[in-house]
């Protein structure tokens, strides 16, 4: 027995009424209703244990006390949370509902109500079984049979149709008939508020009838049609034979349907045309013609109807042979990327080839579809040099955020066997985009979900796939749609979380973080020219334009910002656009044209950062580490301590205890360097604690951030050296080395990023694998290697004589193995 909570989230609904025992689509696109779906429906298990209410929205003068709605499960949910967001809901009624009370406004209605009569299929004992209502009843019944008869459609619809009408109960049958007949808003408001099962058959009767009649008589007007002059346009003369047959009432022919019926074949005929004009290759217009034969036979009630236009209609809006030309100028394309970015040269010189490979295409050379793949911190311009990137192709540009999608049919689109389906993300951009070769980027590639409903980086793999995307299928457009032509750009923060058979097809491009220079430089050239125009101050009194003084940027930079890329200057110097323009508009204060480094306090606040912030290490057992996250270099230091072993430990060797939310490699480089001090650091004149003694407890601040990764070995290794000799590291010094256990220093990625954020943080000396040293001389801008004294190192034995302010002495026991560790 079907049993209604008392109290149910409601959607309002603006145009769709939705009757007990029938199916509809809602379409949910106003704020609370969206928070209803995030907040409920996408949270229930299953979908369709989920029961809400609708309630059609009335005018404010006629809202009833207890306005009376239709309690429904979810069927099936489909749509986008990116904004605008919209959602499709297949709902199916199970019965009228009463609201009582509304129990909560916000972030979505709920509302306490009472349930009215049973789902439609369970015997009702409260509907009389004698009297009227099972005459009436049955007669109804008979004429919708009748009617479903007269209709055009084919013959499993027909079956299916008839079959229900003969199981339904007499108490659901009218409902049922409202649901599928063409009826007004409010004439279907009132077949939803009428409580009483016999007046709803009174009410539902005369419509079917009328519509019988009508049927018939767009039938007759068919058949005479060809007798007609005007062909299929009735005319006066025309209604005086009508009449004079007896087939017309009151002077008056009522057809809702042939209004309907006209404007959808003239509909279907415009479809046709523009089926055939758009370019469909030959397997697509198949595959169109016999669905568009398949519409026409269809009445236009069957909600499968809407489905198949849709579905027709999104053939014809996509661009089967729509292309832009590439502008392929070399020199002008390199001023224009030159213009809207400052360095990021490799970037640049790969799209330049790309260029000059098309330009050679052109000719009769040919290649494989490419996927070039961005990976840098935030900020630094991943996205906006690939907007750029199409505007100096001269091709369409769409951006395809894949951050959190978990669900493969994002990518791929529904199957078109529900209501509610829709074409994945690739195929909508090309809709929107209107072009077959665009440039798509991918945003975020690295932030892919796996959910339930298969995996999203799987069928990604299809669309980049230059052996197989030629033919891509996507599930709502079921036949293949050429992919080769969209250049494809994709952005990460990181490579390790990318799927590797997706890393495999693309081609990195590394966008690491600026230099101080060039973050001025930026500043100067893009950001403030760029903020001055979104914040109207381009003429300001008299024509005067703001401007801000080198010092201040440079102060802004180093004091108000700590980070790889500019979006964070970009929004400190939206700050200052803001305080401007306040001052700009005001009467009692002159205009504030030229912003110094004396402005800032007053507008920014306090500066956030101190160069002399570093720590000024005072105790041993400490030592300053370089690492790389996605975010961008950071500095990060090693804290070591010893202790007395607890008293109920029977081990030999004491334990390595390990915080700071550290990944497994890093938790076996830590061990390693423990080994290393261990195995190394043993007949000992060292004044600290004895190893073999002792816990050993390492800890990495920040204790709530995830860290991974080899390469804080030989920092690791340098902190416990300290505590051992109770000497202090120099505070001036950071490094970065991957430890191996006979003590050799291996090198480590992310080596711009690393010294770029010693450099921010103030410390002028770092310490990198000997290997390292052609990173340093590629990657690394000229002035930053002026600024900082970078010494390479192959042992830890080197480390150690560079970490410590006076030389430590270590008695190593494998000393000839040591020394010539950094030949190996
Ligand atoms: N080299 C540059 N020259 C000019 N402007 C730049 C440069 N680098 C970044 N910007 C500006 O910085 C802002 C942020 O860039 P963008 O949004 O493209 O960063 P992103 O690397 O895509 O970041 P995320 O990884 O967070 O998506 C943009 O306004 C962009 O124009």
């Amino acid at each position: 027995m079907l049993q209604i909570p008392s109290r149910i989230p409601i959607l309002f609904t603006d145009d769709i009424i939705v009757m007990p025992g029938s199916s509809s689509v809602i379409k949910v696109d106003r704020s609370r209703d969206l928070n209803l779906v995030k907040y409920v429906i996408a949270h229930t298990t299953s979908l369709r244990s989920c029961i809400i209410g609708t309630i059609p929205r009335t005018l404010p003068m006629e809202k009833p006390k207890h306005p009376i709605g239709t309690a429904v499960i979810i069927m099936q949910i489909s749509g986008m949370d990116e904004p605008p967001s919209k959602y499709m809901l297949l709902v199916h009624g199970l019965c009228r509902i009463s609201v009582e009370r509304i129990t909560q406004n916000t972030p979505y209605v709920v509302a306490q109500v009472t349930q009215i009569g049973k789902w439609p299929f369970e015997p009702d004992d409260n509907i009389p079984n004698d009297g009227d209502l099972p005459l009436l009843s049955s007669k109804l019944r008979q004429s919708a049979i009748q009617l479903v008869n007269a209709l055009d459609v084919n013959k499993e619809v027909l079956i299916h149709l008839k079959t229900l009408l003969k199981k339904l109960p007499d108490h659901a049958l009218p409902d049922l008939l409202a649901s599928m007949l063409h009826m007004r808003k409010d004439k279907k408001m009132e077949m939803l508020n009428c409580l009483d099962a016999l007046e709803r058959i009174q009410r539902i009767y005369p419509l079917i009838m009328e519509r019988i009649e009508n049927v018939k008589l767009v039938k007759i007007k068919k058949d005479l049609a060809g007798s007609f002059p005007n062909g299929n346009k009735i005319g006066k003369k025309d209604l005086q034979i009508l009449n004079e047959e007896g087939l017309i009432k009151d002077d008056k022919l009522i057809m809702t349907p042939k209004r309907d019926h006209d404007s959808l074949a003239d509909g279907l005929e415009c479809l046709e045309k523009k089926l055939k004009s758009v370019g469909l290759p030959p397997n697509v217009s198949k595959v169109a013609m016999r669905e568009l034969q398949r519409l026409k036979k269809m009445p236009s009630a069957l909600p499968e109807h809407s489905v198949l236009l849709n579905y027709l209609e999104l053939l014809t809006d996509l661009p089967w042979c729509i292309s832009t030309t590439d502008t392929l100028d070399l020199q002008k394309a390199k001023e224009d990327l030159d213009k809207d970015h400052h360095s990021m040269e490799i970037l640049k010189k790969r799209v330049l080839e790309y260029l000059a490979v098309q330009k050679l295409k052109h000719r009769g050379a040919n290649i494989g579809g490419l996927i070039l793949c961005f990976v840098g911190p935030p900020g630094v311009g991943k996205t906006s040099i690939g907007r750029s990137i199409a505007k100096t192709l001269g091709r369409k540009f769409h951006r395809i955020s894949l951050g959190g999608v978990c669900d493969q049919s994002d990518i791929r689109g529904h199957r078109r066997t529900y209501i509610g389906s829709m074409p994945g993300r690739i195929i909508s951009g090309l809709k929107s985009v209107g072009a077959n070769n665009p440039v798509f980027l991918l945003d975020e590639v690295d932030k892919l979900g796996k959910g339930l409903q298969g995996d999203p980086g799987a069928a990604l793999l299809e669309v980049l796939d230059a052996e197989q995307n030629h033919s891509f299928v996507d599930h709502y457009l079921n036949v293949p749609f050429d992919l080769s032509n969209i250049l494809f750009i994709a952005t990460a923060n990181i490579t390790s979380t990318i799927p590797s058979a997706l890393l495999d097809r693309m081609e990195i491009l590394e966008v690491p973080g600026y230099t101080e220079e060039e973050k001025i430089t930026i500043c100067k050239k893009h950001l403030w020219p760029k903020q001055l125009d979104v914040h109207g101050l381009h003429n300001i009194n008299n024509g005067a334009k703001p401007d801000i003084s080198e010092e201040a940027i440079k102060k802004v930079v180093k004091m108000y910002t700590r980070e790889a890329g500019v979006r964070e200057l970009d929004r400190k110097l939206a700050s200052i656009c803001r305080a401007v323009a306040v001052q700009a508009t005001s009467n009692s204060q002159a205009p504030l044209v030229d912003i110094g480094v004396d402005d800032l306090p007053t507008i920014l606040g306090p500066q956030k950062f101190d160069r002399t912030d570093l720590l000024i290490l005072s105790k041993p057992g400490v030592a300053a580490g370089l690492a790389w996250t996605k975010t961008g270099g950071e500095l990060m230091y090693v804290e070591a301590s010893c202790m007395d072993r607890g008293q109920m430990d029977e081990s030999s060797i004491g334990k390595i205890i390990l915080t700071g939310q550290l990944g497994d490699v890093m938790k076996e480089s830590a061990q390693l360097a423990v080994s290393w001090v261990r195995s190394n650091v043993k007949k000992t004149d060292l004044k600290g604690p004895k190893l073999s003694n002792s816990d050993i407890h390492l800890h990495f601040p920040a204790g709530a951030v995830g860290k991974d990764g080899p390469s804080a070995g030989i920092t690791i290794a340098t902190a416990l050296v300290s505590l051992l000799s109770g000497k202090l590291v120099r505070s001036d010094i950071a490094m970065t080395g991957e430890i191996t256990l006979q003590g050799r220093v291996l090198p480590v990625g992310g080596i711009k990023e690393k010294v770029l954020a010693a450099h921010r943080a103030g410390i002028n000396k770092v310490l990198l694998p000997a290997q390292n040293r052609r990173d340093v001389i590629t990657e690394l801008p000229h002035d930053v290697c002026e600024a900082m004294d970078i010494q390479y190192v192959g042992s830890i034995e080197e480390v150690l004589e560079n970490a410590f302010l006076d030389e430590v002495r270590i008695p190593i026991q494998c000393e000839a193995l040591m020394n010539n560790s950094s030949k190996l």
